[in-house]
């Protein structure tokens, strides 16, 4: 049999989607030991095997086939843009993608002022101020710790993932304006969507009834 492939986000949702592939009973032992550098790791007996790559990278697989199945953020299929199946939300790395800084820059943002935009999420950022007629935003790409950019005088405002709001509040900014919200995604593989139906339905149902599950204990608590 093929091994269907799954590439997961290496970070903070990799463990909470190897809980839920566990709980619908794909578990993958070799996983667990979390000394390892291992990037590949196969449940021989199911026939499944997972691999962990950054975030930004798990589009990309899934669309050219290397991998059937991703896990990802939709801050991530936002970004990136890439030609796939996006089958279900999964409910775990809830968060919000907002414009955030300081109070002063507040007035600069409803006056569509020139303002310097920092991100992780330039195509996000650029969507959302284009579609609002902001002519004059310019959009500098970071690669982390983003809400250093007003602090230090790189831009006014970020556009940033926020899940607590703690990294704003001990940086001093807050919450300008929400753009979206986002959660953990199941994409799928245009192609394997048709060849692989029956074994990506077996684990699309799976998870809806876990959910479902969750949600009706959820209704009676
Ligand atoms: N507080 C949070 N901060 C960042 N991402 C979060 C948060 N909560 C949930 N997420 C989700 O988890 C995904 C992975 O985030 P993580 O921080 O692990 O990686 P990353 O910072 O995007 O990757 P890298 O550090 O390799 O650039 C995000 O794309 C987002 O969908
Ligand atoms: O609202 P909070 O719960 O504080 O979470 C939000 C923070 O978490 C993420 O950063 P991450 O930890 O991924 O580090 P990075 O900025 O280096 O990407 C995000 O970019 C925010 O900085």
């Amino acid at each position: 049999m093929r091994y269907l492939t799954v590439a997961l986000a290496k970070g903070r949702l990799a463990d909470k989607a190897m809980e839920l592939f566990g709980r619908i009973g794909i578990s993958c032992e070799e996983m667990k030991d979390k000394g390892s550098r291992k990037l590949i790791f196969v449940n021989e007996e199911l026939g499944i095997r997972f691999f962990l790559a950054k975030a930004s990278d798990v589009p990309t697989y899934v669309e050219y086939g290397a991998a059937d199945i991703g896990i990802v953020g939709k801050d991530t299929i936002l970004e990136e843009g890439r030609k796939l199946y996006e089958v279900m939300d999964l409910g775990i790395g809830k968060c919000r993608m907002c414009v955030c800084g300081p109070e002063s820059a507040r007035e600069r943002l409803n006056h569509h002022e020139l303002i310097r935009v920092a991100t992780k999420y330039p195509g996000i950022a650029k969507d959302y101020f284009y579609n609002r007629k902001y002519q004059t935003v310019e959009i500098i790409k970071l690669n982390g710790s983003i809400e250093l950019a007003p602090i230090v005088g790189l831009s006014e405002v970020i556009v940033d993932i926020v899940e607590t709001g703690s990294t704003l509040r001990e940086n001093g900014l807050l919450v300008l304006e929400e753009i979206c919200t986002l959660s953990a995604r199941m994409v799928v593989n245009q192609v394997s969507m048709k060849t692989e139906n029956e074994r990506i339905t077996s684990i699309i149902r799976g998870f809806q009834d876990l959910l479902r599950e969750e949600n009706s204990q959820g209704q009676q608590a």
